[in-house]
């Protein structure tokens, strides 16, 4: 019986709780795997080889984090199927005012919900305070997040706000439930019938984009391809098609011939250099476009 610890973290809290759990788990013998899906791809992570699931997340600016929703989105069957739990860190979990605490508790509930998932076990803890982790701006932020809270300002040290009784409360409920649904070994999936492990950054991922990319370009000349565009413009262009526009006005606005020159040539704008006075592009017919 093998169970999955799967979190994010961005300043280590949700992460020393995920370690805690994990150890904690380990007084009931049950033995987990703690993993980060900042560092292993979503996609890359075999749930079906695990009995239980556990999934924590941290809230930055009121959101979960995008990474946990992808990993739960993307194993939403299995999850449903398995005894699984969920836990929210953040600072307003840790607010003296119930309706700060609600509002936590809320947002985590709103954030299951829009993900479908429904694990039996939820639970929001307190977050942490970590200013020598900080950079500048975000220490001034949480500065008057914490000032507005009534907690703790003093930039020079950390403040670590979970309860961890609660925690390992926490964990002692999901292996109660762990241990009520315990799977037979013959009902357990074989390695070798799961499904390989797909990378999600793979070359052809990568070649799509560009493709992707050339067609905002094909589609801010107005239909016109002045041949493929180099790999780091392409790059540039799919940040947005407003920007992938942008960059191509201004490359447009920057290879124009003269006036007199364009008014030879049919078919609009002409590109310098080599192709400077290449013969326009020959104009297709609707059938042609579409073959
Ligand atoms: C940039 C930033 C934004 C945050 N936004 C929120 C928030 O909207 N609500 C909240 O309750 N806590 C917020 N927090 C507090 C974090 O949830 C808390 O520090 C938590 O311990 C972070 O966990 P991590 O270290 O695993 O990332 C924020 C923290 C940072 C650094």
């Amino acid at each position: 019986m093998r169970n999955l610890i799967v979190f994010a973290s961005h300043e280590g809290q949700t992460e020393q709780i995920a370690e805690r759990i994990h150890r904690r788990l380990l007084h009931h013998r049950m033995p987990s795997d703690v993993l980060d899906v900042v560092q292993h791809s979503a996609t890359e992570i075999q749930v079906e080889a695990y009995d239980a699931v556990l999934v924590g997340s941290p809230m930055h600016f009121g959101r979960h984090d995008p990474r946990i929703r992808f990993f739960i989105e993307h194993n939403l069957d299995f999850l449903n199927e398995i005894p699984t739990a969920f836990f929210s860190v953040s600072l307003a979990s840790a607010s003296k005012k119930r309706k700060e605490r609600a509002e936590a508790e809320r947002l985590a509930n709103e954030f299951l919900q829009s993900t479908l998932w429904n694990p039996p076990v939820m639970d929001c803890f307190a977050g942490a305070l970590k200013y020598s982790k900080y950079g500048w701006l975000k220490r001034q932020i949480m500065h008057r997040i914490a000032q507005r809270a009534g907690a703790e300002t003093d930039f020079d040290q950390d403040y670590d706000y979970t309860d961890w009784e609660r925690v390992d409360d926490f964990a002692d409920r999901f292996a109660t439930l762990v241990r009520a649904c315990r799977r037979p070994p013959e009902q357990r999936p074989r390695f070798s019938e799961l499904r390989t492990p797909v990378r999600e950054y793979s070359l052809h991922r990568t070649r799509s984009k560009r493709r992707t990319a050339n067609l905002y370009h094909v589609v801010a000349n107005g239909g016109r391809l002045h041949g493929w565009m180099s790999r780091a413009n392409s790059f540039r262009c799919m940040k947005s098609p407003l920007i992938g526009r942008l960059c191509a006005k201004r490359s447009r606005a920057k290879v124009v011939a003269p006036r007199a020159t364009r008014k030879l040539i049919q078919g609009g704008p002409i590109l310098a250099g080599k192709h400077r006075y290449a013969k326009p592009l020959p104009r297709l017919t609707f059938r042609q476009r579409n073959a």
